[in-house]
């Protein structure tokens, strides 16, 4: 097994009736791409601006295959850098903003009492869905002061985040036309409420680089062999598992093997040994064992296949040391992600009572520092963890749609589907 160096960009189509902007992107292999930024939401009445790429599509082909226009309009271009190309789409300033998904405000309904010192306003029953322009709502909303921009608050083109310059223009707008016919708009009935911009520190983490090789990382017993398995293999093994059950959780699928897997206490259940592993997986069982960089016999006895729809991922964890032995195998199908890796150098972690994974979580608000490093899974590459790797770092795989990999935007496809080969303890089998 040997590390090579090799990227896979997600392809897609822009989704009809969502609110995007386009930007050219040279994608790692050289390629051009056509990112195409998508507002989205994500629960919790907040908006995200998320961006999706698009393989070898021409900037400048007509708008004819389902882009929108008029995601977002803002005063002077000083909000989000767009542009108009004169072609019906609008393209960002992406010198401006290299990094667009995390410059891209994003609104929250704010606290009680902090709403009128808020220059947003959230306004439903308004957008190009119901046919008003951005520039027309702007316009409608600037005789109460000067409004600054105009964005899509959600894909469904009918609700739009108003940014004043003042809290109190914001606020007189909030008084005269919530729940009012407003008659600058065709006498639309709105529904405003107050929002907020929330700061950078507020939405999580920073970024980090994100490796492509395992070796960059410097994490001792992290190993990232690509090409695992070839895309025919790759192929059967999704089919074996899609004639299987799955066992859905709340937001994605499994399927264990060998022993199950008990969520409630993170833990194999030893009673409910399943048999040996499908037989659907024994050439990587035996790809595994004849290499040479694995010297000890490993035998491993538990899978859990994974299923993540787009945008789910998995909190950051370390895979209960109680319950498996020292190697851990991750093969990745079907779609791209990126894997964090985070190292407390202070504080502690606890589990969490009702784990997502077969895993241990961390409380991240019990530490104070972390190392932070991330590396590009590719589909068809497995992943080891070991050693240090295994016992010391915390794994996660962020819930993003697309993963920023150093410049590219990398769309994660309509699935990834983990299998996630491990020992387990010995002592425990025996207790069965
Ligand atoms: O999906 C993956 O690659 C990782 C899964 C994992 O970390 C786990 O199940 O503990
Ligand atoms: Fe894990």
């Amino acid at each position: 097994m040997k590390e090579s160096r090799s990227m896979e960009v997600g392809s897609g189509s822009a989704a009809q009736g969502s609110q995007q902007v386009i930007v050219q992107q040279t994608a790692l292999d050289g390629d051009k791409h056509k990112a195409v930024m998508v507002v989205d939401e994500d629960g919790n009445d907040e908006t995200n601006i998320l961006a999706r790429v698009e393989r070898n599509i021409s900037v400048n082909q007509p708008s004819s295959h389902s882009i929108n226009t008029g995601a977002l309009w803002s005063r002077g271009h000083q909000c989000l850098g767009t542009r108009n190309t004169g072609n019906d789409e609008m393209e960002l300033d992406s010198a401006a903003y290299p990094c667009f998904d995390m410059v891209m405000p994003r609104f929250a309904r704010p606290k009680e009492g902090d709403s009128e010192s808020s220059p947003n306003l959230y306004v439903a029953n308004c957008g190009p869905a119901v046919g008003l322009q951005f520039d027309t709502i702007a316009s409608a909303f600037s005789s109460f002061g000067e409004v600054k921009g105009v964005y899509a608050a959600d894909e469904s083109g009918a609700r739009v985040i108003v940014s004043f310059l003042e809290p109190a223009s914001a606020h007189s707008a909030f008084i005269a036309l919530n729940g009012r016919p407003c008659p600058h708009l065709g006498g639309r009935s709105l529904h405003i409420r107050h929002s907020i911009l929330q700061p950078p520190s507020s939405r999580g983490m920073a970024s980090v680089p994100v490796s492509l090789n395992a070796s960059d990382l410097n994490i001792p017993g992290l190993y990232l062999f690509h090409d695992f398995i070839s895309a025919v293999e790759e192929e059967q093994l999704l089919q074996a598992v899609d004639t299987g059950s799955w066992i859905s959780l709340s937001k994605r699928r499994v399927q264990h093997y060998g022993y199950k897997f008990c969520y409630d206490t993170r833990n194999v259940d030893t009673k409910q040994h399943l048999g040996a592993l499908p037989s659907f997986v024994s050439f990587i069982l035996e790809r595994i064992s004849l290499s040479p960089d694995i010297p000890e016999k490993l035998d491993l006895d538990q899978l859990t296949v994974n299923e993540y729809p787009p945008g789910v991922g998995l909190s950051p964890h370390i895979d209960t040391h109680s319950a498996f032995e020292g190697l851990i195998f991750s093969l990745s199908l079907a779609g791209p992600c990126i894997m964090e890796f985070r190292r407390y150098t202070a504080g502690s972690w606890v589990p969490k009572t009702a784990s997502i994974s077969d895993t241990e979580v961390e409380n991240p608000n019990s530490c104070s520092e972390v190392s932070r490093k991330a590396i590009y899974l590719p589909p068809r590459s497995m992943l080891l963890l070991s050693g240090e790797a295994r016992c010391a770092w915390h794994h996660y795989i962020p819930h993003h749609k697309i993963d920023k990999v150093n410049e590219t935007m990398i769309r994660r496809g309509s699935r990834r589907v983990s299998f996630t080969f491990r020992k387990v303890c010995k002592i425990q089998a025996l207790e069965k």
